[in-house]
């Protein structure tokens, strides 16, 4: 009852979406058709910005789509370029990742890529969610969560492959896969994620309720493992990069490798099947439905 009651309080929004929507496939309403026209960040300015202190061997990967650094094909296709790039550079070990922009560490997949599009686009959307996902889960490097803001959804798995997570102590933040307020349904491998990273049970009752947890909460839970001012976000996850480094490279790779790689495995043997399973659900009317209110339930907040 407290859990419900503290879901209640920090996501009214999302709540609200569901009291207005039956769940399942039973969705009807109409889509707005302002929505067809959603203002999108076309901007060709680089997307991610890459700071490499070849002393230290750190990049700082700084996420910079704005308004809220959703993640869209363009995103996930120029970060995985870029994180490919760290990943052969041999004196490049580790990698901090934080958003440039303000209150959002990244709203998750961008909403966009899955409203209205056809299912071949849908197919290659997915296929740069998974390829983004197994570059960084099977990383070779260190990978810091610098959580400067907002993690939802696809926010939220980008923060769980990493080794470790800090957040900025802000109550305003939240963080988790609240996939089922959508309407939709986190696939395996983000459920996986999570149960490697929070446990079994805490998993089912966060994805079952879509839950949102604040940083506090998400400490509790162990969704992250430090709080701090978020002015000093950067400086901790530099020190807590020294301590991880002082470690013997192929030691920890191997251990990493241990911990992960039934996971990996999983989704490398699976690929097309989630691929032709994501495309079949996410195409679907009543779900594009939920996406199409949920999406102008965003925007009316606003007003
Ligand atoms: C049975 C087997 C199933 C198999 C698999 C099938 C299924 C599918 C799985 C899909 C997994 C999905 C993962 C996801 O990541 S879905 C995305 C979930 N994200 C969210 O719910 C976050 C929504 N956004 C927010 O809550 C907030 O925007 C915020 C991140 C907290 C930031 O708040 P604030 O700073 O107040 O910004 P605004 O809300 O005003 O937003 C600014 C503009 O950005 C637009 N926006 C926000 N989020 C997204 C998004 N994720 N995608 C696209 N666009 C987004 C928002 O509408 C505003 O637009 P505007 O300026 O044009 O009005």
């Amino acid at each position: 009852m407290a859990l419900r009651g503290a879901f209640r309080t920090r996501c009214g929004l999302l709540s609200l979406l569901s009291q207005r929507l039956p769940h399942g496939n039973h969705v009807r309403g109409c889509v707005s058709p302002f929505l067809s026209t959603h203002r999108r960040n076309n901007s060709t300015a680089p997307k991610i910005k890459v700071d490499f202190d070849q002393t230290a061997g750190v990049s700082i990967m700084t996420l910079q789509n704005p308004p809220v650094n959703s993640l869209s094909l363009d995103f996930l296709t120029e970060f995985c370029s870029a994180l490919e790039k760290l990943e052969m550079d041999k004196s490049c070990r580790g990698v901090i990742l934080t958003s440039g922009q303000p209150k959002v560490f990244s709203a998750g997949l961008d909403i966009m890529e899955m409203y209205g599009k056809s299912p071949e686009r849908c197919g290659e959307f997915w296929r740069a969610v998974q390829e983004m996902w197994l570059k960084l889960y099977s990383s070779n490097m260190v990978i810091i969560a610098a959580i400067n803001g907002s993690s939802p959804a696809g926010g939220c798995l980008m923060s769980m492959t990493c080794d470790y997570r800090i957040m900025a102590d802000n109550p305003r933040y939240s963080i988790g896969l609240n996939e089922t307020q959508l309407g939709i349904v986190a696939p395996f491998w983000f459920k996986e994620t999570m149960v490697n990273t929070v446990g079994h049970r805490t998993t089912e009752i966060a994805l079952q309720l879509g839950q949102l947890y604040s940083p506090t909460e998400a400490l509790d839970i162990g969704l992250v493992d430090k709080l701090v001012p978020e002015d000093q976000i950067i400086t901790t996850a530099t020190q807590t990069m020294t301590k991880w480094l002082a470690v013997p490279d192929h030691a920890r790779q191997i251990t990493k490798s241990m911990m992960r790689k039934p996971t990996i495995d999983k989704l490398m043997s699976k690929r097309e099947p989630d691929i032709q399973n994501f495309v079949s659900f996410i195409t679907k009317d009543p779900i594009q439905k939920s996406l199409g209110l949920y999406l102008a339930m965003l925007k009316k907040r606003k007003s």
